[in-house]
């Protein structure tokens, strides 16, 4: 049961919290489990005490460990998979009390449990109906929040656009479940096979069921799995756990050895590899870098099992531009004209993203002169392409800042950044909707069930609507997605005559290919529109399931091996639990999945999982056939778009709600929805004249090559309905 506690020991519980132990054993003594003496206020603060010793004591014991020696190498990948997750002091002061509070319930449990039979669930449900809460719930609080209801305007951290609860949907906050956590104990260690073994390891599933035989779509464009990305960094990221003195090493070396239990941080769980993988033996690798997520309290500061910490905006929101948190916010501003801070370049008219300070600690500098970006999300560097979408959105809001400037020369820095905010917001959401989630996800099926809107405005926001990420849609369904990205990126010059690829591995973390010649960001983007996108198959690109984030090793990490233990550390419910939500009926045998699995994929999750009810939420859901018109199975679907539906109608700031007093004038709106992508490259590049209409789906006789000129092919959103008549006083 201690699986996942790592050094948290009986005998440390007795040292530390003397006192604790002989009050708590008194209450189960001539009482059940299942109905305890009461938990007094007292035995609360106790257990809380105690948990805070434990908790400091964990957090000595990993700064000790790497004083010791136990850290990352100069330019190992695993050093590389922390760059983008360096958390300001307030964020890991939330972390810290999460700790605290998860090792109170942990001692509760231990102390309650004793040797008596008591399974995990007994003693959740003996928490549930008692539902003990802090003393103290401004202990646990991130913030206290007063909104000021009549604001136009989003707040940059997401709260208040919830009135009724305004911390629903802001970031820092823990991420939503629509399935019970399936932790081993019930409360934060890692999940085992329903026989109490271990669950098959990740690195051989991730082998044995996502080949690398990628095949390219033959509709999709590279651009609209970019697209993905991008919005996916809007809505969620979870980091991981660190220390002050930086990122945590769990394997011997750099991946030579696994490390004993004695040296192992307790936030480790790193992956074994086999001595006979096809890949790594090869290397001399036999661990791979794996450290536990950052978790927080929850809303009431109530004990109970671990929620996983949403460091980002849950709405999509622009906060990969904007930020989720003020202070970041405010450097990204250029302080006049409504601008972003931005940078310019020899020979190019279109500004370039800010640098960060220190550029050595966030990106692989081949030259000291290398770029490396600055921007609301901290995975800004991981790969150029998703550098260049951000540097598009950005050109994006200064375009739109500077022409309201000129409609409206009264209008103040402010006014005019949450104007042009406010637009490029929309036009994400607009290019969300109706143009990435139909395409993907099945345009009849996200019509049917009112996910993507079809009249004007719509009136669905309802504040019974949680908007925050249902876990399960981070840590699994969406990360399916994984499996469409390309190998290579393109590059392709003005005039689409040649296309040159580029590995994937050579451009972790090192944004240069945007920026070698004056024309290379425009040949990025005539690149990732010619390109194709992975299939939506269970085949993967060695690129990121060998080699991610290879920087001077000749290897690299598994993210499928990471998104199925990344699943085990959120405690997911298993595959088996989600068909049920997801109105399947539960299998009982390996054949019962024969209409979602195809045969030869059951055959070998039989010979990997020891029963049915073992296999994870990502593993089952990346098997299923692709439901009509979608890139997913049925029970990916129906999490998605769960998620995109509750990302709508939660969000009061959707951006065609009606009747509200920050709503778009129909004038106004109907611009918005002429908003494409197609227009949004035309309107910030130097250089492309020619673009599909339909910029997710490659060229096709169907889908041909228009010119960026040609506005009845592509429209133009035009802003002279923002114009403010010389009388109006509204501002
Ligand atoms: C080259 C492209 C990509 C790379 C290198 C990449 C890499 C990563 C990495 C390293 C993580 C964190 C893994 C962990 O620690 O658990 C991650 C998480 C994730 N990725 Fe990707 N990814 C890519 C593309 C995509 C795409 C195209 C999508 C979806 C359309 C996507 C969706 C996600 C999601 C939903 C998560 C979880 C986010 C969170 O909870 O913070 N990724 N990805
Ligand atoms: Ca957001």
């Amino acid at each position: 049961c201690l699986s996942g506690w790592g050094a948290f020991t009986e005998s440390l519980l007795t040292d530390v919290c003397p006192a604790l132990t002989s009050k708590i054993s008194g209450l189960v003594k001539g009482h059940s489990i299942e109905t305890p003496g009461p938990i007094t206020p007292d035995i609360v603060s106790e257990s809380l005490k105690c948990g805070r010793e434990l908790a400091k004591a964990s957090k000595r014991r990993g700064a000790q460990l790497i004083r010791n020696g136990v850290n990352l190498a100069g330019c190992s990948p695993a050093l590389l998979h922390f760059f983008s997750t360096k958390l300001p002091a307030d964020v890991k002061s939330v972390a810290e009390k999460s700790h605290e509070i998860l090792t109170a319930t942990k001692i509760m449990q231990m102390r309650l449990c004793g040797d008596a039979e008591c399974t995990p669930n007994t003693f959740l449900s003996f928490l549930e109906h008692q539902v003990i809460r802090l003393n103290d719930i401004s202990y646990c609080k991130p913030y206290s929040i007063t909104c000021k209801k009549s604001a136009k305007f989003r707040t940059i951290d997401g709260s208040c656009n919830n009135l009724k609860h305004p911390a629903w949907g802001r970031s820092i906050a823990p991420f939503t479940r629509i399935a019970k956590p399936k932790y081993a104990d019930g409360i934060f260690a890692m999940p085992v096979a329903r026989s109490g073994r271990a669950l098959p390891n990740a690195r051989v599933l991730s082998t044995r069921l996502f080949q690398d035989a990628q095949m390219n779509s033959r509709v999709l464009s590279h651009l609209n799995t970019q697209w993905g990305q991008f919005v996916t960094h809007d809505m969620v990221f979870q980091v991981m756990e660190s220390t002050d003195e930086g990122g945590i090493n769990c394997c011997a070396g750099n991946g030579n050895d696994m490390l004993p239990p004695e040296w192992e941080n307790d936030k480790c769980i790193p992956i074994r590899i086999p001595d006979n993988d096809a890949f790594y033996s090869y290397q001399g690798v036999k661990c791979m870098n794996f450290v536990r997520s950052v978790t927080a309290p929850r809303e009431d500061c109530s004990l109970g099992h671990a929620e996983q910490m949403n460091t980002v905006t849950s709405f999509l929101d622009g906060s990969p531009i904007y930020g989720s948190d003020p202070k970041l916010a405010k450097k990204l501003r250029a302080k006049s004209g409504g601008r972003l801070r931005t940078e310019s370049r020899p020979k190019c008219t279109k500004g370039f993203l800010p640098m960060v300070e220190d550029k050595s600690s966030v990106c692989v500098l081949r030259n000291s002169s290398d770029p490396c970006y600055l921007a609301g999300d901290g995975r800004i560097n991981q790969t150029p392409t998703l550098a260049m979408l951000h540097t598009l959105m950005l050109r994006e809001h200064n375009r739109v800042a500077d022409i309201l400037a000129s409609l409206n020369p009264q209008w103040s820095d402010e006014r005019l950044y949450q104007e042009a905010k406010k637009i490029v917001v929309a036009e994400i959401q607009h290019i969300t909707y109706q143009e990435y989630l139909p395409l993907n996800f099945g345009e009849n099926y996200f019509r049917y069930y009112r996910i993507s809107p079809v009249s004007l405005y719509n009136r669905d926001y309802s504040d019974d609507v949680n908007p925050g990420i249902i876990n399960a849609f981070g840590a699994a369904a969406f990360r399916y997605l994984h499996t469409m990205v390309p190998a290579s990126i393109a590059t392709c010059p003005s005039g689409y005559q040649a296309v040159y690829q580029h590995r994937l591995s050579d451009h972790y973390m090192n944004p240069i290919l945007l920026e070698q010649s004056p024309e290379s960001f425009d040949d990025i983007v005539r690149g990732i529109l010619a390109h194709s996108s992975g299939e939506s198959d269970p085949y993967v690109t060695g690129e990121v399931t060998n080699f991610l984030f290879k920087c001077s090793s000749a290897w690299g990490l598994d993210l499928i091996a990471m998104d199925i233990q990344r699943g085990r550390d959120h405690g997911l419910a298993s595959y088996n639990d989600y068909r049920e939500i997801c109105g399947l009926t539960r299998a009982r045998t390996f054949q019962d999945l024969a209409r979602e699995i195809p045969q030869d994929r059951i055959n070998a999750l039989q010979q990997l999982y020891e029963c049915v009810d073992d296999i994870d939420l990502f593993v089952g859901g990346s098997m299923e056939r692709d439901v009509d018109g979608s890139i997913l199975g049925h029970t990916f679907q129906c999490i998605v778009a769960e998620q995109f539906y509750r990302t709508r109608v939660g969000d009061r700031f959707f951006y065609d709600n009606g009747e509200m007093a920050h709503s778009f004038t129909p004038d106004q709106l109907k611009e918005i929805k002429k908003a494409s992508m197609a227009r949004l490259i035309c309107d910030n590049t130097d250089g492309v004249q020619f673009i599909q209409r339909k910029a997710f789906e490659v060229e096709s006789a169907y889908n041909p090559k228009c010119r960026c000129d040609d506005y009845s092919a592509i429209p133009y959103v035009d802003l002279t309905p923002w114009k403010k008549g010389i009388f109006d006083l509204s501002d």
